[in-house]
């Protein structure tokens, strides 16, 4: 079997399409317009291609791009006080603190400063125990995009065994959080699971986010399952080049899934996506209006 290849670039771009219907709504109809704030900490050189690309994205979408970009060297405090200010901005409806932060910092304690209503990652504790609970909460993005990105190849979730790989707090667990709520029988695979592969291979959904550069092979998996490779690792590709890879080895599960979403191509774009179909949606709920169907969980 060849697997059917999900197209995330595709597939982002249908996300971003209906985003910038609903913009132009706001505008014309309300007099708004969507604001993202996006913070970076330092100059890793990853963690600038994001957020160049976000900007872009947002402002391709309609929505207004406020970016941060502050020294390594900025103390907590400082960045506490540019939080704040942005909680406080009515322009601002969405903000977003790119990680990993410095190491001075701790990044749990700025996270939960942000507003909970402007958190488009997701990450504050309020909306964690939103969606543990199943209630209305700001859903991270990668995993809210490999759960559209799934919703869209299978219809329903229901019953379908899911392993998730990796345990993060950004990735793995709101992942296993959607799935089961979507009610799948999930079970999370991390450093310390035993038997890894055969837990792996009674998947019918794999969702690999462990940052092991093709850790997943094609041996791994079920024959028809679907593979969601949140992974993304810059390797060595020789003569002085890099390439960038997922957490599966593509040609080998590429020859025993059912479906497989590529790096890049894959997650990556539905996060972005989804990151301004956040916005849009926190823009709503700040202004006491219906919020777009299709674009949450
Ligand atoms: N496409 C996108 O939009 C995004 C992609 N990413 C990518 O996804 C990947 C994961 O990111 P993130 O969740 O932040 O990573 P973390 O490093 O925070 O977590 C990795 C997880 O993988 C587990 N793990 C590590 N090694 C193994 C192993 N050998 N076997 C089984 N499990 C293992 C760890 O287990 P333990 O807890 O036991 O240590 C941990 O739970 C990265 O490649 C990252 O770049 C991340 C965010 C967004
Ligand atoms: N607060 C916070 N929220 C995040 O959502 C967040 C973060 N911090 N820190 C870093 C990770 C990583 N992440 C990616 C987003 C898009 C691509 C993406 O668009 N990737 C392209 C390729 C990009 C390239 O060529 O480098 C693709 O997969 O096709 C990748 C990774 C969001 N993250
Ligand atoms: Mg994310």
């Amino acid at each position: 079997m060849t697997a059917k290849v999900i197209d995330g670039k595709a597939f982002a771009a249908t996300v971003r399409e209906k985003v910038a219907g609903h913009v132009a709504r706001l505008k014309e109809e309300h007099g708004i317009t969507p604001g993202l704030a996006v913070v970076l900490v330092g100059e890793d050189p990853a963690s600038q291609v994001y957020v160049r690309s976000k900007g872009k994205q947002t402002i391709e979408a309609g929505m207004n791009s406020y970016e941060y970009k502050l020294p390594a060297e900025t103390t907590e405090d400082e960045l506490l006080a540019v939080v704040e200010k942005l909680n406080n901005d009515p322009q601002v409806h969405g903000i977003l603190v790119q990680l990993p932060l410095p190491n001075h910092m701790n990044s749990d304690l700025v996270i939960n400063a942000i507003d909970p209503a402007k958190d488009v990652d997701g990450f504050h504790i309020s909306n964690v125990g939103l969606l543990g609970t199943g209630q209305k909460s700001m859903v991270p993005c990668t995993p809210l995009g490999c759960l559209m990105m799934l919703r869209d190849h299978h219809g329903s979730l229901s019953g379908l065994n899911a392993v998730v790989v990796g345990r993060s707090n950004i990735v793995g667990k709101p992942m296993a959080q959607l799935l089961l709520g979507d009610s799948c029988t999930v079970t999370i695979a991390h450093s310390r699971t035993k038997n890894i592969q055969d837990i792996v291979r009674s998947a019918d959904i794999v969702v690999a986010a462990v940052g092991r550069p093709e850790m997943v092979t094609g041996d791994w998996i079920k024959p028809g399952a679907t593979v969601i490779d949140v992974g993304i690792n810059r390797i060595d590709a020789g003569e002085g080049k890099t390439k960038l890879v997922g957490d599966c080895e593509y040609s080998s599960c590429a020859e025993v899934a059912g479906a497989i979403t590529p790096v890049p191509g894959g997650v990556g774009p539905m996060t972005i996506a989804c990151l301004l179909a956040n916005t849009v949606t926190a823009c709503c709920r700040a202004n006491g209006l219906p919020e777009p169907k299709g674009l949450t969980a």
